[in-house]
Parts: C-alpha cells; structure tokens; sequence
C-alpha cells in the first residue's frame, strides 16, 4: 500500500515511491495539505489523472504521481496523504511527513481549506520551517465566497514570505494560476529558508545552543533549526527517520550529544521537560496561525457556520442521526433492489436474444458443438449473466453512494457507528468500507486501505466478505439462482 517507511524515506525518489523523471531538468512539488481540502481534486486538474476524491477525509493514503507541464518546466507532482500536522500521529501522516521532510521535493504546494484557514495554516507554518520554497494554494474560495468569508491573500503572502494564490479546485483557471505559481518559484534563488516561528525564551535558547552544532554535522541536507527542534522534542520515530535520511546518527555526533546535554540542562531548570517541550512547540504554532487569521480574514457574518454545525448535531444526535442513517440507507437499498429488476430484465431479455441468434450462426456454419459449446454457452452465457444481474445494481447504487459522499454524509455515518463498532473491537470507518461492500466486496475490501490500525483494517477486511453485495441481493426475477454464481 506505500505506507511503510521505506517507500517514503530520503530515497524514495528513486526507490519506493519510484518517481520516474523524464528528464533531470523535472521538477518534483509535493502537493500537501489537510485531509480533505482538494489536494486530490488540484491534482487530478494539473496531471489530467483520477485519483480519487470524495467528501470526507482520509481518502489518500499512499502517495501518487502524475506529470504536467507549463510554459516553462515540467513537473512531477506527488499527491501525498492529507495530515493535520508534521507531528504525525497516524500511517498516512507519517507518509506525509516523511515525503515532505525526506522525500526531496524540490518544492511543496500547500493546499488550504479558505473556510477554515486558521487551522489549515497550523500544517503551512509547519512547513514553512522545513522548507521556503513552498507556494500556498488557499482552496475552495467559491465556498469561502458563499459563507461571505473574505481573504486578503495578498497580505497573507506578505505574512507568510511565499507566494499565495486563491483557487476553486474545479476551475480550469486555477490551474493555470497554479502552474505560474509554480513557475515563480522554480525561479527563486537563495537559502532555502522558510518562515519562522518566535518560540518562547528558554525553548530559543537551547535552540541557539544545538544549532550550529547540528548544521556542522549534518551539512546543508537539513534545515537545522528545525532538525534541532526534533532533536529537543524527542519524538524517537521522527529522530530515526532523519537519521536514516541522513546517513548519521545525529544524537551520537560528539558535538551535538554534547550540545544536547546543555540544552536539556538549560530546558529542564526552566520547567521544561519533554512534555512540556511539545505542547510549547504547538501552542506556539496555534497562536502565530490566530494572529495572522486575524488580520487577512474577514467574516461577514459570524454566525456563517452556525446552520452546518444545527444539521451536524441533527445528524449525529442520537435521536435523529439513527432513524436517518437508517432510512437513508433502506432507501438506497429499496432503489437498488427494486429499480435494478427492470433493466436487469431488459439486458438479460436483449443478451439471451443474441445468444439464440448466435446459435443459430453456428448451427449454420456447422460449426462443431465443442466450439458451440466453449464459446456461446461458455464464455458469451456467463458474461451475458454477469452484465445482466450485475451491472443495473451496480449502476444504481453507486451514484447513489457517491452522492451521500459528496454531501459529506459518509463521515457523519462513520462518526454514528463508532461507538457500537468499538464495541465489537473495530472502527467506525468500517462501515463505510461495509456500505461499499454492498455494492462490491472487492470495491469494499480495497476500501479498507481508510483505516489506520492495521488489527482493524485485517478485520474489515476479512469481515467484508459476509456483507452481501448486490450479485447477492434478494431478487424475485429468475436470474436468482445465477447471482450466487457470480459474487465477487
Ligand atoms: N466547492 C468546492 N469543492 C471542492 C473544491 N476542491 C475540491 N472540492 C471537493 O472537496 C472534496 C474533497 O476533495 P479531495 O480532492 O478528495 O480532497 P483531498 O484533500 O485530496 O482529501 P484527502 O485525500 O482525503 O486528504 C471533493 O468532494 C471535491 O470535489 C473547490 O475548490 N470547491
Ligand atoms: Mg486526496
């Protein structure tokens, strides 16, 4: 699935991910971003591709690379997981993280949800200290329009020191504006050095002190404030991964151990131990993504969210989310089963009427009944009964699927049956690989790639099997007997 370490470490450009260039002159950008803000959706605009996409988070969980080109350079663009935060906490956030830090990219996209920008920039100021050659895609600005929330990108760019550009996902425009984008800063020159995030004082001088320590050792392969930062957060797993990317065991690097042991003395007689290490770091992060919301956005009406979170609570209560999620999906079962009869009847009438034809030439050629046999009431029988039994049903409950996953329904119904799925020792995203699964059992087992304990993804997997999917519906029309046949 690319979800493991080796896939996404320093060499992945040339191993795991295996990103073929077509020319050294290729330029590899990392399309990053929060779960669900059209990453997917900018980068299937860009590349042409069909990476899926969906309303609710979580869809992208190993990375993809398309090609495009513009005026000036041409561009492999990798579209990674959605991550909340470069602190990862989960597989896809570590493929993310890992991408972005190790992974090479000569420059990162960062796409952003404008309706909610402030928590979107927490990810931007992240990488920002990685890296200055980034570009911020702000997304989804026609709902931003709709929700009358206004956003000075201009200033935002100002803030943030790297260009900026307001874009609705679907529009053939923003591409064009994201390729000249990504033009300009193919041209940027200089130091690769992004924003940077004022930390408290005692936090800045232990940086101060392992800083220089850390860029003798590691050269110009890392930013080395923010490889010091790691290096005082402890996050051991983040450590190992820098070090593999590397090539050398920082924290064993004399001067560096040495450098370290006076920043964690420095730390610790200010009350700063690991702990609190961290939550310095991200209160830190939180308080510069408020203070520049404040100035660059402008809500018309405050209460522009107010009638999302009404249907939210409605649909997630207990008293009203159940009674819904259940009707809804006895609707779509209703319209599956019964809508899918009559062309199912229709296909298998038209199919079987070929076939009689099809006798018929054979019986006129004189054809031998082996090959009569094999190929009219073998291999054309069968596919006549798996188009005409299978296809309707699918072609009804999939859209109608697809449109509770654009409505941002699904997660709702995630989130309503968790709690009974934990229960059981699983997770609520198990239900929407199940939901899939009436559809197709292999569609529903592929989906279980959304679900981030491996323990719980082997037991949607393996559990799947049990839900019937529509070749095994109830089904009144003669084709009955056949269906059993061809369940997948
Ligand atoms: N209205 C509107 N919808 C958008 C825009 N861009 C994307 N979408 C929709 O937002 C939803 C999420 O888009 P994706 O491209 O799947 O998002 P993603 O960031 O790749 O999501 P993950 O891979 O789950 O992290 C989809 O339903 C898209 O059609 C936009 O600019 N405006
Ligand atoms: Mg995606």
């Amino acid at each position: 699935m690319g979800l493991t370490s080796h896939s996404v470490g320093r060499h992945a450009v040339d191993s795991g991910l295996e990103i073929h260039r077509h020319s050294p002159s290729d330029r590899i950008i990392a399309v990053a971003g929060n779960p669900n803000v059209g990453k997917s959706t900018v980068f299937n605009g860009l590349t042409g591709m069909k990476q899926h996409t969906g309303n609710w988070p979580g869809k992208t969980v190993a990375n993809a690379q398309g090609y495009c080109t513009s005026d000036k350079n041409t561009y492999i663009l990798v579209d990674i997981p959605g991550t909340y935060s470069l602190m990862a906490h989960s597989a896809e956030e570590e493929v993310a993280r890992n991408f972005i830090c190790f992974g090479g990219p000569d420059a990162v996209l960062v796409v952003c949800d404008a309706t909610c920008l402030e928590r979107n920039l927490n990810l931007v100021l992240q990488i920002l200290e990685i890296t200055g050659h980034a570009a911020v895609c702000v997304n989804l600005m026609d709902e931003a329009e709709r929700k009358q929330i206004h956003i000075n990108l201009k200033l935002l760019s100002e803030k943030l020191g790297v260009p900026v550009i307001g874009t609705t996902g679907r529009d053939k425009r923003s591409v064009r504006k994201i390729l000249d984008v990504l033009d300009q800063l193919s041209e940027k020159e200089g130091p690769d050095e992004g924003c940077r995030i004022l930390y408290s004082q005692p936090l800045e001088a232990a940086i101060s002190l392992l800083e220089p320590e850390v860029r003798a050792a590691a050269g110009g392969n890392i930013n080395s404030r923010w490889a010091s930062l790691r290096l005082l957060g402890g996050d051991k797993k983040l450590i190992g991964e820098m070090d593999q990317s590397l090539g050398i065991q920082l924290e064993k690097d004399e001067a560096v151990a040495k450098a370290m042991k006076k920043a964690d003395a420095l730390l610790l007689d200010n009350g700063m131990g690991q702990g609190e290490r961290e939550d310095c770091i991200v209160s830190a992060l939180v308080r510069q993504a408020e203070e520049i919301c404040r100035e660059v956005v402008c809500c018309e009406k405050d209460e522009y969210h107010e009638t999302d979170r009404k249907i939210d609570r409605l649909l997630t209560g207990k008293w009203v989310g159940y009674p819904v999620m259940l009707g809804l999906l006895a609707v779509i079962f209703w319209l599956t089963i019964t809508g899918a009869n009559y062309p199912s009847r229709l296909l298998s009438e038209g199919l079987f009427w070929i076939q009689e034809k099809l006798t018929l030439l054979f019986e006129y050629l004189h054809a031998p009944a082996w090959l009569h046999g094999a190929l009219v009431l073998g291999v054309y029988r069968v596919l006549a009964w798996v188009v005409s039994v299978m296809l309707p049903p699918m072609a009804i409950f999939f859209p109608l699927f697809t449109l509770l996953e654009d409505v941002g329904y699904l997660p709702r119904v995630a989130y309503n049956l968790d709690k009974p799925f934990h229960k059981c020792g699983a997770c609520g995203k198990q239900s929407l690989s199940m939901c899939m699964g009436f559809g197709c059992n292999a569609a529903g087992v592929i989906g279980c790639r959304i679900i981030d304990s491996p323990r719980e993804r082997l037991l949607a997997i393996l559990t799947n099997s049990f839900v019937p999917c529509n070749g095994r519906f109830p089904q009144p029309y003669e084709q009955k007997e056949f269906r059993n046949l061809f369940v997948f």
